[in-house]
């Protein structure tokens, strides 16, 4: 199995208490991977401290992927109603402007693209302020595509979305992993889109992680 991410033997603690003793996994690359665990197990602790050795590393992890080849979208944030930009212009934020202020005939291609994935298209021109907590939470995804990386992690995405947009966005997601050949951790406490989506779960709990795969051709559509 090719990793993404081997975490071994690592102890973790925030503020004095130990979240994680002796941990180890891994996360296979180019599939979905869910991270699950009960409130405060620290999931979001791990991925920030995961994400901060890009910068200050730790011989107890290894990440086969380049920092900028990797996007992280947190959980819902609050924006101010009055928020200014257009979807569209916060959507382009993510993309990577190497050399011109401007976005090039290729970066436009490739926020239409994003745009019409994520059916934003026909709202692109709304401010964000205004968009609704799924619209806001597809614009968040959306700006993360733009930046077309190879790592993509989601920390409750769909927690505010009604069934229906839930589907439609982890789709979305999985036609990613299979098309663009990307890997998508995703914590979730949701058991239906674990069962829909995931190729791998990892569960954390006792301050231990056990990475499961997952059976997807066993789920039954009602
Ligand atoms: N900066 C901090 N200072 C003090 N305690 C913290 C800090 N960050 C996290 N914690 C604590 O560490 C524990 C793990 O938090 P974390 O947010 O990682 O959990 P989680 O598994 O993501 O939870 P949830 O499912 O509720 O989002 C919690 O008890 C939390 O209160």
């Amino acid at each position: 199995m090719n990793s993404i991410i081997n975490v071994h033997d690592l102890d973790l603690s925030v503020q004095g208490k130990q979240l994680f003793k002796n941990l180890t996994f891994e996360i296979p690359t180019n599939k979905l991977t869910c991270i699950t665990g009960e409130n405060g197990v620290g999931k979001t602790t791990l991925i920030k401290y995961l994400l901060s050795t890009f910068e200050h590393p730790d011989n107890h992890i290894t990440l086969d992927v380049a920092p900028k080849e990797t996007q992280y979208v947190p959980q819902l944030r609050n924006l101010d109603d009055e928020f200014p930009l257009s979807i569209r212009d916060f959507v382009g934020l993510g993309l990577k402007k190497a050399v011109f202020p401007w976005h090039t005939a290729e970066e436009r291609l490739l926020l239409r693209r994003v745009l019409d994935e994520t059916s934003l298209k026909t709202i692109q021109n709304r401010p964000l302020g205004a968009a609704s907590g799924g619209e806001k939470q597809r614009a968040f995804l959306a700006q993360a595509l733009c930046a077309e990386p190879q790592l993509l992690i989601l920390d409750e995405s769909t927690a505010s979305l009604d069934k229906d947009s839930k589907y439609v966005l982890m789709d979305l997601i999985e036609q990613l992993v299979q098309t663009s050949e990307i890997t998508v951790l995703f914590i979730t406490h949701d058991p239906d889109l674990i069962t829909r989506y995931a190729d791998y779960e990892l569960r954390l709990a006792h301050q231990k992680g056990h990475l499961l795969r997952k059976d997807k051709s066993s789920h039954v559509t009602i």
